[in-house]
């Protein structure tokens, strides 16, 4: 048996613009285990990203608890919540907000000192992870404004694993990318995964959700439906079926 990484009770997020509102998350049970390549799809506004933000501490809940092990999240104090987050939690996003003044490398032992001062050790590692999503010396010197988009997103997904957090969070990690530059950063996150690391992603695209093991469906600030579809195998035609069954179930 898996263990739970991430428990959330009757979690709800709720939004007011101009003074009105919006109950964007619905007293939303669940439970993220470990090691799962977990996806959230559904339809635009349903709340996928609301929930990213909620499950990684970004935002707090309006009501209900997140709780990770046995620390509810909500409680800790902002101060303490930015530890938290450096501590346990990868960034991978569509905007890679990479520092421009600053080389790839740089960038990723920035990321490392806020936790730790073993800048030899950072640079070691962030090295090894270079090599493990395919980035030679030649990319990581450079600057962001120097990398292809796909180059960018791996050196994203390093500078996210530095601090090797117990979940990595991806938010269309594929949006801005062609279909070969995607397939790479999509073939090292399926990497990752086999090794153990536990992704969250959130994604509209059917290639990506492949990747998963466990793909929940947001519909209008609840989880409208699960479906296991077991560790990615590539070229593995009953899988995209049985995907695309439960996706036209949910009426995507
Ligand atoms: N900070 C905020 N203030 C007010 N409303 C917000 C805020 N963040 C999100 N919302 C609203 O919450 C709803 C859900 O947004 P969210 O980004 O979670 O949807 P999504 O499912 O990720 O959509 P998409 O697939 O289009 O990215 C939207 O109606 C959005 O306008």
């Amino acid at each position: 048996m898996s263990q739970v990484i991430i428990t959330t009770d009757k979690l709800s997020k709720s939004f007011s613009t101009g003074g009105v509102q919006q109950h964007i998350l619905k007293n939303l049970d669940l439970e993220i285990l470990s090691g799962d390549f977990t996806v959230i799809m559904g339809s635009s506004g349903a709340g996928k990203s609301t929930l990213m933000y909620a499950l990684s501490g970004m935002d707090k809940p309006t009501l209900g608890s997140v709780t990770y092990f046995d620390q509810e999240i909500a409680k800790l104090s902002n101060d303490k919540l930015a530890v938290f987050r450096r501590l346990n939690c990868g960034f991978v996003f569509q905007q890679m907000f990479l520092l421009d003044n600053m080389s790839i490398l740089d960038n990723v032992i920035a990321a490392g000192l806020l936790v730790s001062n073993d800048r030899k050790a950072i640079a070691a590692r962030a090295k090894d992870l270079f090599a493990q999503v395919g980035l030679t010396e030649m990319i990581w010197r450079k600057f962001p404004s120097q990398l292809s988009g796909g180059e960018a997103q791996r050196a994203a997904i390093v500078r996210a694993l530095i601090n090797q957090p117990k979940v990595v969070f991806a938010d269309e990690p594929t949006g801005a990318l062609n279909s070969a530059a995607g397939k790479v950063v999509l073939d090292v996150l399926t990497d990752l995964n086999s090794k153990g690391q536990s992704i969250i992603m959130v994604t509209h695209d059917l290639k990506s959700a492949r990747r998963g093991n466990r793909i929940l469906y947001m519909r209008d600030g609840v989880i409208h439906g699960i479906c296991n579809l077991g560790k990615y195998v590539s070229g593995d035609r009953e899988r995209h079926g049985k995907l695309q069954a439960f996706l036209t179930e949910m009426g995507w």
